[in-house]
């Protein structure tokens, strides 16, 4: 039963550094916060905050160095790398900035690749609610078309439904917006907006941008490793002014010394730009 309060993932204490001596880094820095089931919340933090950090950690694709990691009530802090790839595979989902569309399948095995990964067929209610979900997007007249052929909005498209598909936990966005043009990027935060209103998806979503932000019904501000704030529904200008602020407070200043030189993406975490990985799930396995 979900309470208002009740979180669908959280970190207690979460500490992630990176290397040792004077390349210590440490990326996440005694995080305690929650993502809030039912709801959109965006992770905001200026570039090497620990946003991406904390998402991978949350997700079980990366691991904490202290404190604890809890997927619902189940504590992921601790688990093997088999235990987190069937977790994954049942209870997360995931939209990457680059698509990660498979490119050789059609639009169709794309969404259902996360069944077919998982060695099931959807059930007919299932397939019920992907069909669904396909005519909310406008894709009923896509789906045997390949990556190639569609449009970056349309492929986010694909991505969205395709990590809705299994009816997650809890859905993690990284950057969802940044390879699109500001229009198609506002289309596809208002779907993920509207599958948190309408359905009661629960919506992590990691950005730098305050548009984006904007949608999400709770914003959690990072700066250097840490939680700085944690604000309900704020409009762009406000998460604007709000960043401006932290930056004259000197928390977060881009390429502060403390930061590593590793500003890492996906791919370095060996999930394949390419999109033969889109869930991250054989890359953690
Ligand atoms: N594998 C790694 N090795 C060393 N340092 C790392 C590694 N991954 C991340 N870091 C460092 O940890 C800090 C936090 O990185 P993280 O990628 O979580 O930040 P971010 O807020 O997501 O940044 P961006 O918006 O640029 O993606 C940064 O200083 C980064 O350089």
């Amino acid at each position: 039963m979900d309470t208002p309060d009740s979180m669908v993932a959280r970190v207690d204490g979460a500490t992630k550094t990176y290397g040792s001596g004077s390349n210590r880094v440490i990326a996440l820095d005694d995080v305690t916060v929650g993502i809030p089931a039912g709801r959109f919340t965006a992770i905001m933090g200026p570039s090497g905050s620990g946003k991406s950090t904390l998402m991978h950690v949350m997700a079980g694709l990366d691991t904490v160095t202290g404190g604890r990691v809890f997927l619902g009530d189940t504590e992921i802090s601790g688990m093997g790398d088999a235990e987190l790839t069937v977790l994954r595979r049942r209870r997360v989902g995931f939209v990457f900035q680059s698509f990660n569309l498979v490119p050789t399948l059609d639009v169709r095995a794309n969404i259902l690749l996360p069944f077919e990964i998982d060695g099931r067929r959807p059930t007919l209610p299932q397939r019920e609610w992907i069909d669904g979900l396909i005519d909310l997007l406008g894709l009923g007249d896509r789906l045997t078309h390949r990556p190639h052929e569609l449009s970056g909005g349309q492929q986010q498209r694909v991505a969205i439904v395709r990590a809705l598909a299994t009816r997650p936990d809890l859905v993690f966005a990284d950057e969802p917006t940044g390879n699109l043009d500001s229009r198609t990027g506002r289309e596809v935060l208002g779907v993920l907006q509207e599958a948190s209103r309408s359905y009661g998806q629960s919506i992590a979503m990691v950005t730098h941008d305050p548009v984006a932000a904007s949608y999400a019904d709770r914003i959690v501000f990072l700066a250097d490793g840490r939680v700085v704030a944690e604000r309900e529904r704020s409009s762009a200008e406000e998460v604007s002014a709000f960043m401006l602020g932290m930056e004259a407070h000197g928390m977060g200043s881009p390429g502060g010394e403390s930061r590593g030189p590793d500003p890492r993406g996906l791919e370095s975490q060996g999930i394949d730009s390419q999109g033969m990985d889109p869930q991250g799930l054989e890359a953690h396995a």
